[in-house]
């Protein structure tokens, strides 16, 4: 018998990633290619969603070819994706009426304030888990029915279809045959009831969405349909499809209530399992699907940092103060303590759990004995504190996790890992496959294509590559916590 194998697509903000995976969930081969960024305004970001598709049809031939793996051999497709990036086509060409509308942007900040108030929100986080922002689907589908000319009487009359980026690839992969999405991706859009599990016809006529766009919603592993041979050589079945942020819940293997993943990229996402309660949010956290597998859901709690690994990406192209991000390690080792400097990497605002748009950035503490390493080392250890504010925003909500799984580019650097496990005084456990989100996908094709029974079995294959201890002592964290909380206090515009 031939060895099984499993394809991963991992559609992200900035490139597209296709990953073989082993039944171990080893990786076989993979490859990954980067495409546009459109800004066409201010706070405008938007993708060629065709552009999307060709590359990472691309990528999938690619990682094949790496792999030296036979599409006849792969037991099952699993597709995770950049959350909430809206793409409207038509159903008939299968051309979108417009670029996408990518998660970060912010074109209806004033629909959002002048629809919002506590009662409103109050509603929508009853229902949705999430909050009135242009972050979610909802008011990126309104904004493309309100200025894009004929879009709202097609779509009322059933001849467009409307995707995140999950839908949209399903949809080419398998030649405009299958338009569905899974329970996590639609838990992003604002129109979704995470507790009836179906689209919400008072949500719908809120944000004035016909229903005629939307599509099937469907368990994580679930037949998804078949990738057309004509693509990769033979026809794959699409088994798995989540969000990326779930997938690395998944690909964590965060199972039961109360563990935890944080993934540490551009920015930071940490989600919560939280088992079969759909718990509300005191905090301005985020409810959401984590997985839904055989009709039940298991809920997760989600807190983002929009800065995390940007911070290192600024010290190096905007201020010139290292080269390569890996640098930051041996600089931040190199001295005991930053001296009460702090820099509050608010660029952007603040995320969870301040929600604080006009909040801006700052450096704090400087004396003439500052110098680069500091303000370096000052940089990886927001990171970590921006991680405690949210460890203690969950902890207050539902429940506070005894460790802490991580993963995402800037993990690579062990002093951040030790950093956090010295802030948060929890262990923090780097596993031997960083590329957790891919992982999670490909276990959910894994499931639905029978390679594996439970995710009890995927479970036992998850390995810590590295546990880091809290070695610092929690008196001395607190005071630096301390010192940072207030620093926070001074950039906040409220
Ligand atoms: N050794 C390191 N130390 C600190 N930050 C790092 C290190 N390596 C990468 N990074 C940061 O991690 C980010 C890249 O991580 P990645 O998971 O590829 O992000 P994304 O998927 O959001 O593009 C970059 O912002 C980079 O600055
Ligand atoms: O593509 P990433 O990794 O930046 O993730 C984007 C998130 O899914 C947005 O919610």
């Amino acid at each position: 018998m031939s060895a099984v194998y499993l394809l991963a697509i991992d559609q992200g903000t900035t490139s597209s990633r296709a990953i073989v995976f082993a039944r171990d969930g080893s990786i076989v081969g993979s490859a990954q290619r980067e495409f546009r960024q459109h800004f066409p305004a201010e706070a405008w970001v938007e993708h060629d969603a065709d552009e999307i598709w060709q590359v990472t049809l691309a990528v999938c031939r690619e990682a094949l070819t790496d792999a030296g793996v036979a599409a006849t051999d792969i037991a099952g497709c699993g597709i995770t994706n950049q959350r909430e990036t809206t793409v409207i086509w038509d159903r008939a060409t299968g051309r979108p009426v417009h670029r996408a509308i990518v998660w970060q942007d912010r074109r209806t900040a004033d629909w959002c304030r002048e629809h919002g108030g506590d009662e409103r929100e109050g509603w929508l986080q009853a229902r949705t888990g999430l909050l009135l922002d242009p972050y979610f689907s909802a008011t990126k589908i309104r904004w493309l029915l309100d200025n894009v000319d004929g879009v709202r009487q097609r779509a009322e009359a059933g001849e467009l279809a409307f995707g995140t980026i999950d839908t949209w690839l399903l949809w080419q992969l398998t030649n405009g045959r299958e338009h569905a999405t899974d329970a996590s991706n639609a838990s992003r859009t604002l129109l979704f009831n995470i507790h009836s599990q179906d689209w919400d016809d008072e949500l719908l006529a809120f944000f004035g969405v016909p229903r005629a766009l939307l599509p099937e919603v469907h368990d994580n592993a679930a037949d998804f349909g078949t990738i057309d041979a004509d693509h990769l050589g033979a026809a794959i079945p699409v088994g798995g499809m989540v969000g990326d942020q779930q997938g690395a819940l998944v690909g964590q293997a965060c199972f039961e209530p109360g563990m935890v993943k944080s993934t540490y990229g551009t920015g930071c996402f940490l989600v919560l399992n939280l088992g079969r309660e759909a718990v509300t949010s005191r905090h301005r956290l985020l409810t959401t699907v984590g997985y839904r597998l055989n009709g039940e859901t298991t809920y997760a709690l989600e807190g983002s940092i929009f800065v995390a690994g940007a911070a290192i990406q600024w010290l190096r192209d905007a201020l010139h103060l290292i080269e390569q991000a890996p640098e930051t390690q041996a600089m931040a080792e190199s001295i005991d303590g930053t001296d009460g400097v702090y820099l509050v990497p608010a660029f952007t605002g603040l995320g969870a759990p301040y929600w604080d748009p006009e909040a801006r950035g700052a450096i704090f503490g400087l004396t003439r004995d500052t110098g680069i390493k500091q303000i370096v080392r000052a940089a990886l250890e927001s990171t970590c504190y921006q991680t405690r504010d949210l460890v203690e925003a969950i902890g207050d909500d539902a429940v506070t996790p005894t460790e802490l799984r991580v993963d995402g580019g800037m993990v690579a650097n062990d002093w951040v890992c030790h950093c956090l496990a010295d802030v948060l005084q929890m262990p923090v456990a780097r596993p031997a496959v960083i590329e957790t989100t891919a992982l999670g996908a490909a276990y959910l094709a894994g499931l639905q294509a029978g390679v594996y029974d439970s995710l009890e079995e995927i479970g036992a294959l998850w390995r810590a590559q590295q546990t880091f201890a809290p070695q610092r002592e929690a008196a001395a964290m607190q005071g630096l916590y301390d010192g940072w909380l207030e620093a926070v206090r001074r950039v906040r515009s409220e």
